[in-house]
């Protein structure tokens, strides 16, 4: 386990993904099909690597500039959440789906954070292979980036496709992170407040 999750992953430094070739993975795939016994020349196969390749391309987020911030210098002590943040990434030791369902939490303190840039916090650290621990410490960083604090709560509620659909099987294992920094690790009033939306956002999945 220790190379899966050793400190170096965890730690949300995580090199960008880079460029994707997709002429190489185009060609990778048709070697594939021939590996697992398929013919990729038949109708139903025939642009089947390029389509593949395609994805790839796509699955991979170029990074993404620091959110955009508003002055609310009157705003130093309001619970802000946001919630229903629902991106798809690749677990990296199966390359299989995980959905990761986002609610995120903070306290501005003189300024707020566009809504839309949580999502696109989500979507930036969704695309590359990922463990589901490392994207919640990977937004929770973002946010207190933007904000220039650490008041700044995340919990992730994820479904991994390699725990339901292969390996172990169990369909209805959820897995949930929570990363609760500053004053939601110290405040129990705020910590419960956020953890009673987030109960209320994710409902009975
Ligand atoms: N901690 C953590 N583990 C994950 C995540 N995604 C997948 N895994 C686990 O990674 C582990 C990989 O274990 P291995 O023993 O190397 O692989 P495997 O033989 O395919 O394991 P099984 O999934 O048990 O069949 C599995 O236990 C997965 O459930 C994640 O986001 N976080
Ligand atoms: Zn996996």
């Amino acid at each position: 386990m220790t190379d899966i999750l050793d400190s170096t992953t965890l730690n949300g430094s995580q090199a960008p993904p880079g460029r994707v070739d997709r002429d190489r993975v185009t060609d990778l795939i048709g070697q594939l099909l021939v590996a697992i016994g398929e013919d990729p020349t038949r109708e139903g196969l025939a642009d089947t690597p390029t389509r593949v390749a395609a994805w790839w391309n796509e699955f991979f987020s170029p990074d993404a500039a620091v959110p955009t911030c508003f002055a609310e210098q009157h705003l130093s002590d309001q619970l802000v959440v946001v919630g229903g943040v629902s991106v798809w990434s690749l677990c990296e030791h199966h390359l299989l789906p995980m959905n990761l369902n986002v609610t995120v939490g903070y306290v501005p303190d003189g300024q707020v954070i566009g809504l839309s840039k949580f999502g696109r916090v989500a979507q930036r650290y969704a695309g590359r292979f990922q463990v589901q621990e490392r994207f919640t410490r990977q937004v929770a960083d973002d946010i207190a980036l933007a904000i220039g604090g650490s008041d700044v709560a995340v919990a992730v509620h994820g479904t991994h496709l390699c725990m339901s659909a292969r390996g172990v099987r169990m369909e209805s294992a959820r897995t949930t992170t929570l990363e609760a920094r500053g004053r939601f690790e110290t405040d129990p009033i705020l910590s419960q407040q956020f953890l009673t939306v987030v109960a209320t956002q994710w409902g009975n999945p």
